[in-house]
């Protein structure tokens, strides 16, 4: 069995979510479903902040909100104290929504439009983490039409490749993100913030990619932040505030991946930070971390139904469930892997290796590889475990299936946090053509 849900089997033998029947969460809720266990959630949060406590402050824990965006998850991260960042004027007006403390937003994003950053700054989100020149001329504009002031931090790419999935990585030199620094692109950059009295730059940011395993990236881009803090420094008398050493710690997804715990990430970094500051005769500053994977992704789990399957001597059978790649496409688009167990008997012994997939007209709806699981047939709930970051966050409607409801549990309650599309949602935006007018 998968050790990992151990101590969480009732009674009745089934897996429990934050102390509730999956079986009943499926029930009432219906599937395919998105769960979340909230104790889950705000442990890591916690962990986070007892390693600064203990090792570093002044520091930030933002919330990476790519990972997972709702009005209730905008609502939890507030609740713990900590800030969040979005990407998105969508991102935006969710925590809007929530009533999120808009000083404890930081805005990415390397192509901001100008009504978000309009939105931005009439809401007065705390931090924008300037990434590009055309958005220092943009971000000007607006805040000349607002009569307003932004506080910043400027985006680098800090020239480390991390070792993760190609398409998850952000830090290399040839990046999309972020101001290049052998180039001078970087210098150029900051001179033109320094210049401008609408902006006052709190410091530096870089990101270096997602689900790292490795502290090497992580040490690597906390030295080069603080050699740039130390080079504008001298060149332009610059003091840097804060460094923002981005997100990206790994987590376990199955028994093949052996990450640290997130906290050790973070002890890593401020002890690179501290020693590169103290050999440079730098005062050591803020550090701000933005973990977005780690904090939710072990917290989350889809439950699925079973319905078809295939069998073919000699290939590994398939077994279709009622979702797939619109509610994960994680498995389709990195080849992410998972491990899936059987809901209502998690111990029961494996007695086949399937395939779980989708019910997408795509031969890459996979959702699971070499499962091994009793054998399964029509009716069967399962879940499957750590889909919290990126899942619900990329769903999509091909096919024109309907995303799935959102669960919230916690101290053995659950709450429906987000409704289950209909097929009339997903009409709801479409108009008819009238093809007299042609
Ligand atoms: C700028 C930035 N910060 C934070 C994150 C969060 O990364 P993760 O969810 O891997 O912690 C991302 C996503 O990779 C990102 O692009
Ligand atoms: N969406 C990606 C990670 C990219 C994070 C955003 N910079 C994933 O599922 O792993």
């Amino acid at each position: 069995m998968n050790g990992q849900i151990a101590d969480q089997i009732n009674e009745q033998g089934h897996l429990t979510i934050g102390g509730v029947d999956s079986l009943t969460l499926a029930q009432e809720y219906g599937t395919p479903l998105v769960v979340y266990d909230v104790g889950q959630i705000r442990k890591q949060i916690r962990s986070f902040k007892q390693v600064f406590e203990k090792y570093h402050q002044p520091y930030e824990v933002s919330y990476a909100s790519k990972a997972f965006a709702t009005v209730a998850m905008y609502q939890l991260i507030a609740s713990e104290g900590i800030h969040c960042d979005v990407v998105s004027g969508g991102e935006l007006v969710t925590a809007l929504k929530a009533g999120f403390p808009m000083a404890k937003v930081s805005f990415h994003g390397n192509n901001k439009s100008y009504e978000e950053l309009t939105l931005a700054v009439k809401s007065g989100v705390g931090t924008i983490i300037v990434d590009n020149f055309y958005e220092i001329q943009l971000l000007d504009q607006v805040l000349k039409e607002q009569a307003a002031q932004a506080q910043i931090l400027l985006r680098i790419s800090p020239g480390i490749s991390a070792h993760t999935n190609e398409y998850i990585q952000t830090g290399q030199v040839d990046s999309k993100f972020g101001f290049d620094l052998a180039s001078g692109q970087a210098d150029q950059a900051l001179k033109q913030c320094l210049a401008n009295p609408r902006l006052q730059v709190l410091g530096l940011h870089a990101h270096i990619g997602s689900q790292i395993f490795d502290v090497r990236g992580f040490e690597g881009a906390s030295r080069k932040l603080v050699e740039v803090a130390k080079h504008w420094k001298d060149a332009f008398a610059f003091d840097c505030q804060v460094l923002n050493v981005g997100g990206g710690f790994g987590i376990k997804y199955t028994s093949q991946d052996t990450p640290l715990a997130p906290a050790e990430f973070v002890k890593a970094i401020i002890k690179t930070v501290k020693s590169s500051c103290q050999a440079n005769g730098l005062a050591i500053p803020e550090i701000w971390i933005e973990p977005g994977r780690s904090i939710v992704g072990p917290a989350g789990y889809n439950l699925y139904t079973v319905g078809s399957r295939k069998d073919l001597p000699g290939y590994e059978p398939f077994v279709a469930v009622d979702g797939g790649m619109g509610d994960n496409i994680r498995p389709a688009l990195y080849r992410a892997e998972y491990e899936v167990v059987l809901a209502n008997d998690p111990r029961k012994a494996a007695s086949e290796s399937v395939r779980i997939v989708g019910k997408y007209c795509e031969s890459g709806d996979i959702l699971a590889w070499h499962q091994q699981l009793p054998h399964l047939v029509p009716g069967q709930v399962l879940a499957m475990l750590d889909t919290g970051a990126y899942g619900y966050s990329m769903a999509s409607n091909y096919n024109r299936n309907p995303r799935p409801a959102v669960v919230f549990v916690e101290n053995g309650h659950a709450q429906l946090v987000v409704k289950r599309e209909s097929w009339e949602d997903l009409t709801s935006l479409d108009l008819p053509y009238d093809q007299n007018k042609q």
